[in-house]
C-alpha cells in the first residue's frame, strides 16, 4: 500500500500490439474489484515501448519513471521489440526496455505458473490424460543470465567477419538467492503432508556456469531445506519431460534463458500462450518491507493478430489476479477472480487461440464481459 495513500497504486503499461487490447480487460477487471469489492485501488495508466516513442516522442519520459517508481506494482502487457523499430537512437532504446525495467526494480523471481483449466482440457495439443491434474509453477531467474552478462556486442574483425557476444554470467549470491525463493514457495505449496519438490534446471554437463548453478542450489537445498525434495534435471531433458509427464512436477527453478524457453513450451499444456500470467518479484526491502512488482503475461505484442480484437486477455487478466494474491495479500479476491475464469472456461468460451477450428469464437472484449459476468454471479 501506498506510503502516500490507503490505496495500492497500480500502474498500467499497455505497451504495444494486443498489449492495449488485452489490458483494456484488465483495466475493466480491476475496476471491478475496486467498485464492486471495494478493493483499495489506485489505477493509473503510461504508454511504454514504440506506444510512448510515438506519444512522447521518448520511450522514457521522466514522469513515466516516476510513476514506475510510486507504484506498488506494474500492470505490463506486451512490447514490440525495439530492433525492428527504425529512427529510435540506442541510447534511448536502452532507456526503455522491458530489461531495463525488470534490472531497475530488481525483480528477480519471475513466477510462471502452469496449470491444466478443467474446463480447457481439449485445447491443450496434448493428450488429455497427459495434462490433466498438471499445477506447477516455473521459477525463472529474471535479472542476470545471457540477457545482461557482459561483454555483449558485435563487433567486425580484422579480416571482415563479424563476431557476436552475449556472456551467461551469475554470481553466486544471485543463483543463492532464487534458489530460496524457490525451496520457500514450495514449502507454501505443499498439501496433503507430501514433501514439496524442486527441480533445478541448468547444463552443467556443458556450462561451467551451470555447474556452480547446481552446486549452489544444492548447498542451499542441504543447509536449510531438507525438507524439500530435490531433483537437478538438464535442461535438453526438462523440455522433453515436460511434454512426456508434466504431473512430475510442482516447481522448476531455471535460469533466465531457460525459463524463457520452457515457460512457453509448458504453455501446450494449458492450451495457449494468450493463458499463461506471470509475477515478477524482488526481495522485500524498503520502509514498508513490500516487494517490488511486474505482472505481465508471458506472451508478447503478437504482431500477426494485433488490431483485430481477438487476442486472449486471460493471460493478462490471470497476471492481475497474481497481483491480487502477491502485492494485495488478498487470496480471497485472487481465487474469486481465478475461480469465474474457470467457470467461463468450463462454460465454453473460447477466444480464437482455444477454439477449435473453424469454431465460433470471442473476442477479446466478449472474453472480458465474460469474466466480468462471472465475477458478478454470486
Ligand atoms: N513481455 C513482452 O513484452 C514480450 C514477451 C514475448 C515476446 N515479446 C515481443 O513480442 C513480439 C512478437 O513475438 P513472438 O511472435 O515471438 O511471440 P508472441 O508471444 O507475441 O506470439 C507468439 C504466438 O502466440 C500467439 N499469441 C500470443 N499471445 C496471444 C494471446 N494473448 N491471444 C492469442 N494468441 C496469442 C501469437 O498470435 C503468435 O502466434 C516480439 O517483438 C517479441 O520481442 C514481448
Ligand atoms: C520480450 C522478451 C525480452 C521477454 C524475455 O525474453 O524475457 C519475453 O520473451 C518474456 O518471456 O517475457
Ligand atoms: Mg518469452
Amino acid at each position: 500500500m501506498s506510503s502516500s495513500s490507503n490505496s495500492y497504486r497500480l500502474l498500467i503499461l499497455p505497451g504495444d500490439g494486443i498489449g492495449p487490447e488485452v489490458m483494456a480487460e484488465v483495466r475493466r477487471v480491476a475496476e471491478w474489484f475496486r467498485d464492486r469489492r471495494a478493493l483499495p485501488i489506485d489505477l493509473r495508466q503510461r504508454h511504454f515501448g514504440l506506444a510512448s516513442w510515438q506519444a512522447h516522442g521518448s520511450l522514457m519520459p521522466d514522469e513515466t519513471w516516476a510513476e514506475i517508481e510510486a507504484a506498488d506494482a506494474i500492470l505490463f502487457g506486451a512490447m514490440d521489440s525495439l530492433d525492428q523499430a527504425i529512427r529510435i537512437p540506442p541510447s534511448e532504446r536502452r532507456k526503455g526496455s522491458l530489461l531495463r525495467l525488470r534490472k531497475n526494480l530488481d525483480t528477480f523471481a519471475n513466477l510462471r505458473p502452469i496449470r491444466a483449466v478443467p474446463g480447457l482440457l481439449d485445447a491443450s495439443t496434448l493428450k488429455r490424460e497427459v495434462v490433466d491434474g498438471v499445477d506447477l509453477v516455473f521459477v525463472r531467474e529474471l535479472t542476470g543470465g545471457v540477457y545482461f552478462g557482459e561483454p555483449r556486442g558485435v563487433e567486425t574483425l580484422s579480416d571482415g567477419r563479424e563476431r557476436g557476444v552475449n556472456t551467461h554470467v551469475y554470481t553466486s549470491d544471485e543463483v543463492e538467492r532464487v534458489a530460496r525463493f524457490a525451496f520457500e514457495l514450495a514449502r507454501r505449496r505443499r498439501a496433503d503432508g507430501k514433501p514439496g519438490r524442486v527441480h533445478s534446471v541448468d547444463k552443467s554437463n556443458v556450462m561451467e556456469a551451470g555447474a556452480m548453478w547446481r552446486r549452489i542450489v544444492q548447498r542451499v537445498h542441504d543447509a536449510d531445506y531438507a525438507d524439500i525434495e530435490l531433483h537437478h534435471m538438464l535442461a535438453d531433458n526438462c523440455a522433453m519431460q515436460l511434454i512426456r509427464w508434466p504431473r512430475q512436477f510442482d516447481v522448476i527453478v531455471t535460469d533466465n534463458l531457460f525459463g524463457d524457453l520452457l515457460s512457453d513450451c509448458g504453455a501446450m499444456i494449458t492450451g495457449s500462450l494468450g493463458m499463461l500470467p506471470s509475477a515478477s518479484l524482488s526481495a522485500r526491502g524498503g520502509a514498508s518491507n513490500r516487494r517490488r512488482a511486474l505482472y505481465e503475461p508471458i506472451h508478447g505484442s503478437a504482431p500477426d493478430i494485433a488490431g483485430r480484437g481477438i487476442a486472449n486477455p486471460l493471460a493478462a487478466i490471470l497476471s492481475f489476479g497474481m497481483c491480487l494474491r502477491e502485492t494485495m495479500e488478498m487470496a480471497d479476491e485472487a481465487d474469486r477472480l481465478e475461480r469465474a475464469v474457470d467457470a467461463v472456461l468450463a462454460a465454453g468460451a473460447r477466444t480464437a487461440d482455444l477454439a477449435a477450428p473453424g469454431k465460433p469464437h470471442l473476442s477479446t472484449a466478449a472474453m472480458g464481459d465474460a469474466v466480468l459476468d462471472a465475477l458478478g454471479r454470486p
